[in-house]
């Protein structure tokens, strides 16, 4: 399982990387659960990430809207992401996320970009009427993206599981594998969740708030101490 951890900026990804992170996360809170950083942003991070780590940026919590989502996928490809991650929060249906989806794919085709497309829902999607998160793996492969998430769409202390269980986050996982794709999981997740997702096979968990001193996404800041004793977890496993 790879551990993905989401820093708002350089100093922030310094410690994500001096803690052991395999995934470097580009988001900006401010905006949202995942909220889009700026391209200058992204760009001075793809600058100091070791040739062995990967860049993801997220393009945002977005509207059904896939023109706007096609110029933002461009925007973080041609920035330097390896992975664009789009936050299907403005779909309501199976249909309009994936139209959304096939056009994101379209473009990192078009700005051949080699980038790894990420369909993101939301485990508490009924809070914000948004696409039903079981749905995303089919949404995912019918797009031909390659990775299916799940975070949280308000933070406000409530974690994934406190609105999918374990099997329904296992049915997602092999869901998702069925179709090929990897499989990603968030949601103010704490360590004590880390080996959960390993045993149902999650293949890289995403956390910012507890990769921060305080335990808080906003208020506080990513510290290598919390990114490494969350990567020591997964190295036991
Ligand atoms: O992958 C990124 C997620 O938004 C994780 O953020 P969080 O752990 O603060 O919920």
């Amino acid at each position: 399982m790879l551990l993905l951890v989401s820093p708002i900026n350089t100093k922030e990804a310094k410690e994500a990387i001096e803690g052991g992170a395999d995934i470097i996360d580009v988001k900006n809170p401010k905006e949202g659960s995942l909220g889009a950083n700026f391209p200058w942003v992204i760009k001075s991070i793809k600058e100091i990430i070791p040739k062995d780590k990967l860049l993801s940026a997220t393009v945002g919590d977005i509207d059904y809207k896939p023109g706007t989502v096609s110029l933002a996928v461009l925007g973080a490809v041609t920035s330097g992401a390896d992975y664009v991650k789009i936050g299907l929060y403005g779909t309501k249906n199976y249909e309009q996320a994936l139209e959304v989806m096939k056009n994101a794919v379209k473009t990192v085709e078009y700005s051949e970009s080699e980038a790894f497309v990420v369909a993101a829902g939301y485990g508490d999607a009924k809070r914000v009427n948004s696409v039903d998160p079981m749905e995303i793996p089919n949404i995912a492969a019918d797009a031909d993206a390659d990775v299916a998430m799940l975070d949280t769409a308000i933070k406000d202390g409530k974690c994934l599981l406190d609105f999918l269980n374990l099997n329904e986050l296992a049915e997602f996982v092999e869901n998702s594998h069925d179709h090929g794709l990897k499989c990603a999981l968030a949601g103010s997740l704490k360590k004590e969740h880390v080996k959960l997702l390993h045993e149902i096979g999650c293949d890289i968990v995403g956390i910012r708030g507890a990769a921060c001193i305080g335990g808080d996404r906003n208020k506080g800041y990513i510290h290598r101490s919390a990114v490494s004793e969350l990567k020591n977890i997964i190295k036991g496993f």
